[in-house]
């Protein structure tokens, strides 16, 4: 009786200072393993130019992000919310990009000077963190001339009073949408992040098509759907309209084949893709 009332007693919580002492620990573990991850990206530097070929290509690789955050995210925890897990590891991300990039003057965001919301530099460092420098310029088509310098990420705004600026990427081949912003929102996206990087499949993407076609808005929606394409229009200005295609869709793909279909639109094309996290 006595044993079991003993078993019973819940153990004497920790004091703070006996709290604190294991945080101590914990922190000094982690600088640790932070120090040791941060230390591989001089070796992953130098693996990418042996390995890819180009020594200029971009190293960011956005397909390899979004595997790495959602293998992490899908882990159980006792206490870390997604929203903790994410932060960080764009965190230790954009640290090992800084030391990858270090010979070549690091990253740089390029914001449109015209955007005055502020919101978008607030996403896109919650999706790049804290290493690149910034700037502003004066039009979006100048953020798009600086992104096909591979150091460079432009970030741009969906509002219309941006301009189609998103349609000119169909004679941009080289850059591409990289990143919806904000990055984790069930909501329709706010602004993109462009590179000059080709966007790999993950296995959950979103795909984003520009067309010129004089169809409404719900009737292009209806017809990409008869050619097997869940779409979501995003945005319409200056005769040109956004759509989101859900999964990740090739820029050959046959069901958005304007010379088939000609309601597709004349001048249309798909800009680039966007893992969902
Ligand atoms: O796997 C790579 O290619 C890396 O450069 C490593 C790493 C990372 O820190 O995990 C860093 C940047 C890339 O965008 C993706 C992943």
């Amino acid at each position: 009786m006595a044993l079991n009332a003993r078993a019973q007693t819940p153990p004497s919580p920790l004091s703070l200072s006996e709290l604190r002492l294991r945080i101590d620990a914990i922190d000094a573990e982690l600088l640790r393993l932070v120090d040791e991850r941060s230390a591989l990206a001089g070796d992953i530097a130098a693996a990418k130019a042996r390995e890819g070929g180009d020594a200029n290509a971009c190293l960011l690789r956005p397909d390899r992000e979004a595997m790495l955050l959602r293998k992490l995210t899908g882990k159980p925890r006792v206490a870390a919310s997604d929203a903790a897990v994410v932060a960080i590891w764009r965190e230790l991300i954009s640290e090992s990009l800084r030391i990858q990039g270090e010979g070549q003057g690091g990253l740089h965001l390029d914001f449109w000077a015209g955007d005055a919301s502020g919101q978008l530099v607030k996403w896109s460092r919650e999706r790049f963190g804290a290493a690149p420098s910034e700037g502003g310029l004066a039009e979006p088509v100048q953020v798009i001339a600086a992104a096909r310098d591979p150091r460079h990420i432009g970030i741009l705004s969906l509002d219309p009073r941006a301009g189609a600026w998103w349609a000119r990427l169909l004679a941009e081949p080289q850059v591409r949408v990289i990143c919806a912003l904000p990055e984790r929102t069930p909501e329709r996206p706010k602004g993109f992040a462009i590179a000059a990087l080709k966007p790999e499949p993950t296995g959950d993407d979103v795909s984003y098509w520009v067309s010129d076609s004089r169809l409404s808005e719900a009737a292009l929606t209806e017809l990409l759907g008869q050619r097997g394409l869940a779409a979501e229009w995003l945005c319409s200005t200056g005769g040109m309209k956004l759509f989101g295609l859900s999964g990740f869709v090739q820029e050959d793909d046959s069901r958005l084949d304007s010379k088939a279909e000609k309601a597709l639109g004349s001048l249309s094309g798909v800009i680039g893709s966007s893992p969902r996290i």
